[in-house]
């Protein structure tokens, strides 16, 4: 028996068709027309409370469903006192879905007048173009009011509304229709909202979904979110493995007062290629993820930088409190190990050691890269999961690029599906994947995967990565080998909501670098 989405407790990210399945579901039990009345009540209700002041409203609305909604609200903008345009996409001889029809004649009973013009003024656009019926396969449409009203939608400065998604952008990924994407800004210039009916959806979260929905808000559309309870509505069939979560907190017990280091268990990091190597020194990036561990709560963190001797003088940053040890010494280790970080073309020699640790092991960066490279190597992750029982989680933190190079593909593809190519690094090496980036998403083997809702785009700089790599050493250093992946999901889930937690929370006035980051990290408890 798995557990349900009805046992999270927050509303799930579902996929357009597991929640056309469900609304069609819930319509069944529901009078015809309730939800989109709902749904128009729900968003002039939410546009009387952004916009109070707000006189011109211009609801722009497509042919389907989700412009039907969008006529719902425009008739209780209109009765509020609002001066409401009302623009309408034209289907030829194509009838309205039947509550979108009914929409319609409920509008023009209510005397708003359509037209196809955008209004050369408005206070407030509500975007019904396009919701979750956005096909990605549809080519552009070569002239038409569409267009226009798309494009003044994206680069009005003044608030926008959209009804349950942005249109354009797709609900499952957060990424643009293909042909949009090139025309879209680089930032939306006004505030945005979205109200989002029923349950949340990915694409709001990750990617480009994180810009153009602005703040997120969600419209049940039906009272005590039935669609998540069992009782009222079998959800059997929606297990958590299939449906995503948001992340917007960390989740952790307090800390017992009789703890002990050896309680909080040990980082080990590996990585810091000198620049006698090869001309390129990146000792720093193995020294920031043992900074990040350290700060982040681990009990003692261990250091080798590759090439290093043993004997040599402790370098410049490394504090006293991070031990160094030779390469021989870090096979003593328990705890997790971090590996990769600066590992350049050095770090190939010792992921095979890696490999072998026996607690939780980070895999980032150059280790990575050099997985990607070495058919061998990936022989070799794939082994140490069919072998866990006696070893460790093993997590993955490529940022898109990485992954590409993993799975044999482009950055395109990655980002134009990114929770479908953090699933299947997943289930393809049997490990926890993080694919980073704005809404960074975590996923399992078993199919099951989050959003994280925390950072911004503060942390795009040289040296975060790094310091995300050292938190979660911290955060699974106490996983005693042997544990599953599902034991470490909700620490690796907590290293990466505090990491952009601390990014959210960053002083105003004072640049954020990356070494300032990981000392900022904290024990969480
Ligand atoms: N039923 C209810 O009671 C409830 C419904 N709800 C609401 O319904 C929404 C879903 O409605 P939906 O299924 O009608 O899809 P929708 O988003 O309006 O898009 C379809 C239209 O877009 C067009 N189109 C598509 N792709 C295109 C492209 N690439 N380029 C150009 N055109 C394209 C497509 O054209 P067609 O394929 O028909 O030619 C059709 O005209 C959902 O998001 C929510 O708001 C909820 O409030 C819950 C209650
Ligand atoms: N625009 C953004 N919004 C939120 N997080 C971001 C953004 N850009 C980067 N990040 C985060 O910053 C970190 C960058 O990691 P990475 O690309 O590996 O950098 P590096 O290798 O230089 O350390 C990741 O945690 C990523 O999720």
């Amino acid at each position: 028996m798995h557990p349900t989405a009805a046992d999270l407790p927050y509303p799930a990210l579902l996929s357009s068709q597991q929640l056309r399945a469900r609304e069609t579901r819930l319509a069944r039990q529901l009078p015809p027309y309730s939800l989109m009345a709902r749904a128009g009540a729900a968003t002039a209700r939410l546009a009387l409370a952004i916009a109070p002041h707000a006189r011109h409203i211009w609801v722009v609305c497509g042919a389907g469903n989700n412009g039907g909604d969008g006529l719902e609200a425009a008739i209780h903008l209109q009765a509020a006192g609002k001066t409401v345009h009302l623009s309408l996409m034209q289907t030829g001889d194509k009838p309205l879905p039947s509550d979108a029809a009914q929409a319609l004649q409920r509008a023009q009973a209510a005397g708003l007048r359509i037209g196809d013009q955008a209004p050369g003024h408005f206070d407030l656009a509500i975007d019904a173009l396009w919701g979750i019926g956005l096909r990605a396969d549809r080519s552009s449409p070569a002239d038409g009011p569409m267009l226009d009203w798309l494009q003044q939608l994206m680069q009005t400065e003044k608030d926008v509304l959209c009804m349950d998604t942005p249109s354009g952008l797709l609900a499952d990924t957060g990424a643009w229709l293909p042909w949009l994407a090139a025309q879209v800004p680089p930032s939306p210039k006004g505030r945005r909202f979205t109200l989002s009916m029923l349950t949340l959806k990915p694409g709001l979260f990750t990617l480009q979904g994180r810009d153009w929905a602005g703040e997120v808000w969600l419209a049940p559309l039906s009272a005590g979110n039935p669609l998540w309870r069992s009782d009222q509505i079998p959800a059997t069939d929606i297990t958590v493995s299939d449906c995503g979560q948001l992340v917007t907190h960390a989740r952790s017990p307090a800390l017992a007062h009789d703890s002990h280091k050896g309680i909080f268990g040990d980082v080990g990091v590996l990585g810091g290629q000198s620049a006698s190597s090869d001309g390129q020194g990146m000792e720093g990036a193995a020294i920031l993820a043992a900074s990040a561990a350290l700060h982040a709560g681990a009990g003692r963190v261990m250091l080798h930088l590759l090439g290093s001797h043993p004997a040599s003088p402790r370098p410049t940053g490394v504090v006293a409190d991070i031990m160094l040890r030779s390469l021989e010494a870090m096979r003593a280790l328990r705890g997790s190990l971090v590996c990769g970080c600066g590992g350049g073309s050095q770090v190939v020699q010792v992921i095979p050691q890696a490999l072998q640790h026996p607690g939780s092991l980070v895999l980032d960066a150059d280790a990575l890269n050099a997985i990607a490279a070495q058919p061998q190597l990936q022989q070799a992750l794939v082994q140490r999961a069919a072998t866990a029982d006696n070893r460790g989680i093993t997590v993955l933190t490529p940022h898109p690029l990485e992954l590409a190079r993993l799975l044999g593909t482009d950055t395109p593809a990655i980002q134009s599906d990114r929770i479908g190519a953090a699933r299947q690094a997943a289930q393809q090496w049997q490990c926890l994947v993080v694919l980073k980036g704005s809404g960074t998403v975590v996923a399992a083997p078993n199919g099951r995967y989050a959003i994280n809702h925390s950072g911004n785009a503060r942390l795009a700089i040289g040296g975060t990565g790094d310091v995300l790599a050292g938190c979660i050493g911290a955060h699974l250093a106490a996983l005693p080998p042997g544990s599953s992946w599902a034991d470490g999901w909700q620490p690796l889930l907590n290293a990466v909501w505090l990491h952009g937690h601390a990014a959210d929370t960053w002083p105003l006035g004072r640049m954020l670098t990356a070494s300032r980051l990981a000392h900022s990290l904290h024990r969480p408890g």
